[in-house]
């Protein structure tokens, strides 16, 4: 892992370093018991039309694509775009430093949504190392976390998987490759996604979904990552098996977030 991926990760442990404290399996359980349930990130994945779901994520800037919205945009306004235009779920960027997302970008979405139904689920897309992170994941409404499998050790992955259990929410395990897949699977993932983005060049390849996913175990809810930009784009992943994608960049650009997001869908 030598790349910008490395890079993010080694701030991200240097940031959250002074909030590390031992979380335990029994403390994440009880606040789950207590705080109100988030909706079901899986189940949103998984559309009874056979057609794709579709992740759309709020990112004001990312390391490959530099500015892609103001950094005064509400999180909360483009949600509701999101949502009134047909997304299945939302993928929320919590990291400030390289994609100018805070924690209260998602605590305001999941407020704004929570009395509305059907709901609709969020995921912290984060660089998880840490329970700690999982538990503020928790407090701040999201369904789902993210773990990278190629930045992360097997007792790392494993703690992570483990306290989002406990918290009473869905993983999102993000691949690059067969050996990354195998692991991802070795620990049960039940939700597997294909980062078509090489994170050392930037350049994303739907071919690596289409190469991966057909090899996903059957009961695996699949998604395909990153570059997809027309409907043409997601009917190649659809047809190579994935059950959703995850877009960004396309939908936050979008003149026409409707039809941009229905074009996905009928692919
Ligand atoms: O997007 C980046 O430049 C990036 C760089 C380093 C690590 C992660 C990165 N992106 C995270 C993502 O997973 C994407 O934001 C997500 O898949 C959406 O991608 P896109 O539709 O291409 O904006």
């Amino acid at each position: 892992m030598s790349d910008k991926l490395t890079e993010i990760m080694a701030w991200k442990r240097q940031e959250i370093a002074p909030l590390i404290r031992a979380v335990s399996l029994p403390e994440l359980a009880a606040f789950n018991a207590m705080a109100p349930k988030p909706p079901s990130f899986a189940a949103a994945l998984r559309r009874d039309d056979g057609k794709l779901a579709v992740i759309a994520e709020i990112k004001r800037r990312s390391p490959s694509a530099g500015a892609i919205a103001a950094t005064t945009l509400s999180a909360t306004d483009q949600a509701i775009n999101y949502r009134t235009a047909g997304a299945s779920a939302l993928s929320i960027l919590t990291d400030e430093k390289f994609f100018g997302g805070t924690l209260d970008d998602l605590t305001g979405v999941t407020n704004f949504f929570r009395q509305d139904r059907p709901a609709i689920p969020c995921i912290r897309k984060d660089f998880m190392v840490h329970p700690i992170q999982v538990l503020q994941a928790r407090e701040a409404g999201a369904g789902a976390i993210l773990i990278i499998v190629r930045a992360l050790n097997d007792d790392e992955i494993a703690a992570l998987f483990a306290a989002a259990k406990f918290a009473g929410l869905d993983a999102l395990f993000e691949i690059h490759n067969e050996s990354e897949l195998e692991r991802a699977v070795k620990h049960g993932a039940k939700i597997i996604g294909v980062n078509n983005r090489d994170l050392a060049i930037f350049k994303c390849d739907l071919g690596l979904s289409e190469r991966l996913i057909p090899l996903f175990p059957k009961h695996v809810i699949a998604v395909s990552e990153s570059g997809i930009f027309t409907g043409a784009d997601a009917a190649r992943v659809h047809a190579a098996g994935a059950h959703a994608i995850l877009c960004g960049e396309a939908l936050m650009k979008a003149p026409d977030t409707a039809a941009l997001i229905t074009e996905f869908q009928t692919a």
